[in-house]
């Protein structure tokens, strides 16, 4: 899936969660939202609250299946890493999450996924308001060919949504950490932007109609050291804002700025999933660590 960057992907993604959702009136989906925060009585720390729950969820595509049993809970305002060899449905999950397996017609998904305790296969949710709440940000960088400004206000107009555009533009691109560099050139094309600073858009994008969870799959696969790291230091800062789901192939990557890690392999199944430390320096399973320390895979 990653590679599959065709013009029908950019078409997908208008409707995917990246701001693009083509349908503007029906807002009338209604999830459940626990924001409760609760607090450990023997630490005093703050326990994060599950924001997604996978009960037995199986995925196939016509008679192939990409995920076998799926069951994990994603915490909130932290960074969940999913690892593992190609094609063993990482993106398939994802794709799960905002309901974006819907746009492939032989995909069909079984099992459970709860959004805030709400299913959100459940007949009463409309997967474009669900992708509002569930942004995504893809392995190449696609900004739509328009002006900076346009770029990042096109989810909220599509949506026919209300407020102070230039403030949610300029709280947008600082957030994803783009204002300092292109504030005076708004009107610009984002195509003349560097790949680093696209992806970057990209996010500012997203991230306009204020999510919750954001999905990015290997967003920085296709940029250079310099533009991956700062792509990196940037979702852990989201993180303290959004749930953040990252897809990538660069365990190093990994290590380094989730919190939770999965590790799926070959057949689709999700073998650990544990703290991102647990899972690379003392794994349960002899198959995740073959794999962390480059036995297969
Ligand atoms: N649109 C699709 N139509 C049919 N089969 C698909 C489709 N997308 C994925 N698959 C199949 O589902 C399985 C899981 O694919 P998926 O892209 O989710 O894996 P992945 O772990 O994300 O792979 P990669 O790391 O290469 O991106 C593979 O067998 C793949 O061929």
């Amino acid at each position: 899936m990653s590679q599959q960057n065709t013009d029908e992907q950019t078409t997908s993604e208008q409707d995917a969660g990246d701001g693009g959702s083509p349908d503007p009136t029906d807002d009338e989906m209604l999830i459940q939202t626990d924001v409760s925060e609760s607090v450990d009585e023997t630490s005093g720390t703050r326990r994060r609250e599950t924001v997604v729950r996978a009960e037995h969820v199986d995925v196939w595509y016509d008679d192939n299946q990409a995920l076998s049993d799926i069951t994990m809970e994603i915490p909130e305002q932290s960074v969940t890493a999913m690892v593992g060899p190609s094609g063993c449905g990482k993106s398939t999950f994802l794709r799960c999450i905002n309901r974006m397996n819907d746009l492939i017609d032989s995909a069909r998904v079984e099992g459970d996924l709860y959004l805030r305790g709400k299913n959100v296969y459940d007949d009463d949710v409309d997967p474009v308001a669900l992708r509002r709440r569930v942004g995504m940000v893809f392995q190449k960088p696609n900004p739509f060919p328009k002006s900076i400004y346009d770029n990042v206000t096109y989810g909220l107009e599509i949506q026919d949504k209300g407020g102070d555009y230039d403030e949610i533009v300029e709280r947008s691109l600082k957030r994803a950490a783009l204002w300092d560099e292109v504030n005076d050139q708004l009107d610009e094309s984002g195509l003349e932007l560097s790949g680093g600073q696209q992806q970057r858009l990209c996010i500012a994008r997203a991230i306009a109609p204020d999510p919750e969870v954001l999905l990015m799959d290997e967003p920085a696969s296709a940029l250079d050291p310099v533009a991956t790291s700062q792509i990196e230091d940037l979702i852990e800062e989201l993180a303290r804002d959004y749930t953040v789901v990252i897809v990538t192939h660069n365990m190093q990557q990994a290590a380094r700025i989730s919190d939770q890690t999965a590790v799926f392999l070959t057949g689709g199944e999700l073998v650990e999933f544990d703290d991102t430390q647990k899972i690379f320096e003392n794994p349960e399973s002899q198959r995740v660590e073959d794999y962390i320390t480059g036995k297969f895979g």
